[in-house]
């Protein structure tokens, strides 16, 4: 279907789990005027919601047009089953694994009923959860997977997909067991290798951990995630990871070999091999929006430890017309600044440098 013959998302959407992807769902919904219902098993969580303006509590003569599963992984299933039987909406859910859930569900529905359902997954997130930590700007640019079954009507599919570019992102349609394989790589094994780095450092000296700059903390951040939460998705997509589990363990044994034949005399170029492997690997992974990669370099800059002095620096950016990609802020230990690293196109990168210090800012080059 083209973007234009896709069916409008006109709701009542219902959203069942206003954790941190349901509530930033909600919220999109809400921005676009529509009348959002809630589900949860905690009544704390639509509390929350409600609060945050992502809807209203679901009353049992609500008639939702499209209905959004977004519960932790083994319950999807259930939740699904049940959205299916008390309702005549679209149902979609937004769970990191799409096979198994989609087998459970077909097992205990009729296939009139099984046609409304279409599972789909936000390639976007993050290692808080809860509504809380819910964004209306989360899935900005992210791939959203729309993982059809052969028997899903195409009217339910260009629906979800119509949800999926009204929250910003961009509908990839996949079978459901490819989406699985390609999940454990993308998603599954990054995740597993943060845990096993961030597990290193738990009991590590207290004088080791004070020198963490930005490249541990760029590795381990969703090491911080809920481990119930992962150990789920890793339950539902156990041979996949296990398949690259299996290839990463043959891996280490070479960078072993590589790390213990130093550069000494007939020493291999092993190592220097293994370490632009992964350099292609991170050129490898596609820009913003699907685009190629677009290299882009760091520039450091002082920000002092006031009110408002972040704000300024982004605005001074946006006035010198350089678009910040990425940014990160390191404390230095015992000074009244921030060392603010901004991430942006490498061909823009000493304009925004010459600029930046032509206003007073400190750089670091
Ligand atoms: N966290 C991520 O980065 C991310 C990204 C994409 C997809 N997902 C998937 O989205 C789903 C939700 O994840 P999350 O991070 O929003 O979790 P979350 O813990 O923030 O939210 C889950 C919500 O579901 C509620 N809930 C649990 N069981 C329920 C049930 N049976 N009925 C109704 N509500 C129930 C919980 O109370 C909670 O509010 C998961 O399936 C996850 O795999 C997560
Ligand atoms: O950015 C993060 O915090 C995430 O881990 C998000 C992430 C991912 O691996 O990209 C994690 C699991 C979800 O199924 C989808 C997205």
């Amino acid at each position: 279907m083209t973007e234009d013959a896709l069916p409008p998302l006109t709701g009542p959407v219902e959203v069942v789990g206003a954790g941190l992807i349901g509530t930033s769902i909600a919220l999109v919904c809400r921005r676009l005027g529509l009348d959002v219902v809630l589900r949860d098993t905690s009544a704390k969580h639509i509390r929350t919601a409600t609060g945050l303006g992502a809807g209203r509590a679901a009353t049992a003569a609500d008639r939702p047009q499209l209905v959004v599963v977004a519960v932790p992984p083994a319950e999807i299933a259930g939740a699904v089953v049940d959205a299916l039987s008390r309702t005549d909406a679209v149902v979609t859910d937004v769970g990191s694994v799409k096979a198994a859930p989609l087998a459970a569900v077909a097992d205990r529905v009729r296939a009139s009923d099984l046609a409304r359902y279409v599972g789909s997954h936000p390639m976007a997130g993050s290692e808080r959860s809860g509504p809380l930590a819910a964004s209306a700007a989360l899935f900005d640019g992210r791939p959203w997977a729309v993982t059809p079954h052969a028997g899903a009507d195409p009217r339910a599919v260009g629906l979800v997909e119509s949800l999926v570019l009204e929250c910003g992102a961009a509908p990839l349609l996949m079978d459901p067991a490819e989406h699985d394989r390609a999940v454990a790589r993308i998603s599954h094994l990054p995740h597993l290798a943060a845990v096993l780095v961030a597990g290193r450092l738990a009991a590590a000296p207290a004088e080791h951990l004070a020198l963490s700059g930005q490249g541990v903390r760029d590795v381990t951040r969703v090491a911080a995630s809920d481990p119930a939460l992962w150990q789920q998705i890793l339950e539902s997509n156990a041979d996949a990871v296990l398949d690259l589990l299996g290839e990463v363990r043959a891996d280490l044994d070479a960078l072993m070999s590589a790390v213990a034949a130093g550069s000494g005399p007939g020493a291999g170029t092993d190592l220097v091999d293994i370490l632009a492997r992964g350099n292609a690997g991170t050129a490898a992974i596609p820009g913003k929006h699907g685009g190629p990669a677009r290299p882009t370099r760091s520039v450091f800059v002082s920000v002092p430890d006031h009110p408002g002095e972040l704000a300024r620096l982004f605005g001074d950016a946006g006035e010198i017309g350089v678009n910040i990609e990425d940014v990160h802020i390191d404390h230095d230990p015992g000074r009244p600044v921030g060392l603010t690293e901004l991430v942006v196109e490498k061909g823009r990168a000493e304009h925004l440098l010459a600029a930046l210090e032509s206003r007073g800012w400190t750089t670091h080059r």
